[in-house]
């Protein structure tokens, strides 16, 4: 048997939600739950052992093979796009996963991160933080989940235009900006049991909008990326300019009770409720407070119950100010 220098390291990517109301496919913010791989790789090189172990949420469903899994698909991308077409062997991963899969709390965007620094760090590629989200970029096209578990916090992030030449490669394809976060602002993040794939959630939109709907959203984003920011935070500024025109009204189609949940549940009921809108493509509702957590999102609950969900749970989070990180062990 012959050896090889053998690597030891861990991967963490955080969840994230997305939109924060008004800003679709602009704002995300990175959330205390963290997918982690801890990764053995190299060692006995005459073994060309690969071997993926999972655990937490998509454990029965998510596929363990390199061409299928969303992870180490997002590896092989990097890997291949560098000159590299497999994975090195012998190779162990072990996932684990706390982030409910289809639910809005950015769970692909996690594994797509993840996946991206696995092929960075199996290549030794050693590519620029930039660099990574604009492979992220090419798996996963909107911005907004994948900038903020990257990079961590609270982002706001647009895609450039591109030609079609310009897809030819791995283009330069996004800029972002990082934005200040009340650190007493908690995330509720109330999770009905049942998925919405994203695909599905982004199909009921419309193509094209109303002008005054889209100067409606313009305000009041403008207004959100700094309010958030303020100390202490204005419980009537930040409600309101956590409305949506864009996308959280086509969507009441695929969540039950999503209006009434999102219109009963106001600050004026509930000291320290802040605002309150659908996490990313939904169905999990996040609600962003300073206190009176476990009454929120008890209402939250309920109204749910009132329209058939019977089945929820919730979590308290922070928006984490570190993002990815790859360390070896
Ligand atoms: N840890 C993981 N390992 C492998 N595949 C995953 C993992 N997490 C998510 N996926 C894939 O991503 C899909 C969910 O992605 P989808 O974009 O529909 O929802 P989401 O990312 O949880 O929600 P949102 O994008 O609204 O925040 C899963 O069905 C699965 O195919
Ligand atoms: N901005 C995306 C986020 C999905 O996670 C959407 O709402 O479709």
């Amino acid at each position: 048997m012959t050896s090889t220098t053998s690597r030891h390291f861990r991967i963490s990517a955080p969840a994230s939600t997305a939109n924060i109301g008004p800003g679709f496919d602009v704002l995300g913010a990175s959330l205390s739950l963290y997918l982690t791989l801890d990764v053995h790789v190299g060692g006995d090189s005459n073994s060309q052992d690969f071997e993926m172990t999972y655990s937490g949420e998509g454990a029965k469903d998510v596929p363990l093979t390199p061409e299928h899994n969303l992870i180490t698909k997002a590896a092989l991308y990097v890997l291949s796009a560098n000159g590299i077409q497999q994975l090195p062997r012998p190779l162990k991963i072990h996932v684990d996963n706390p982030i409910p899969l289809g639910r809005g709390l950015g769970s692909s965007g996690a594994a797509v991160v993840a996946g991206i620094l696995l092929g960075d760090a199996l290549g030794q590629l050693k590519l620029s933080r930039s660099r990574l989200l604009d492979y992220c970029l090419m798996i996963e096209r909107h911005p907004d989940n994948v900038a903020a578990a990257l990079v961590g916090g609270f982002v706001a992030s647009y895609l450039r235009e591109l030609s079609p030449e310009d897809m030819e490669g791995i283009p330069e394809s996004e800029s972002l900006l990082e934005l200040g976060w009340n650190k007493n602002i908690k995330c509720i993040a109330i999770v009905p049991q049942f998925k919405v794939a994203t695909a599905e959630a982004r199909s009921v939109l419309p193509s094209s909008y109303q002008r005054q709907d889209v100067i409606f959203n313009f305000q009041r984003l403008a207004v959100l990326t700094t309010a958030l920011g303020q100390n202490p935070p204005d419980s009537d500024l930040i409600y309101n300019a956590m409305q949506d025109k864009v996308h959280q009204p086509y969507r009441k189609t695929l969540i039950p009770g999503l209006p009434e949940v999102l219109s009963s549940i106001t600050p004026e009921k509930y000291d320290g409720l802040l605002g309150i809108c659908l996490s990313g493509a939904g169905p999990t509702i996040l609600a962003l407070a300073t206190k009176n957590f476990d009454a929120i999102a008890n209402a939250a609950q309920a109204v749910f119950k009132e329209h058939g969900i019977q089945d929820s749970f919730y979590k308290v989070l922070d928006v984490v100010e570190d993002g990815s990180t790859c360390v070896d062990l």
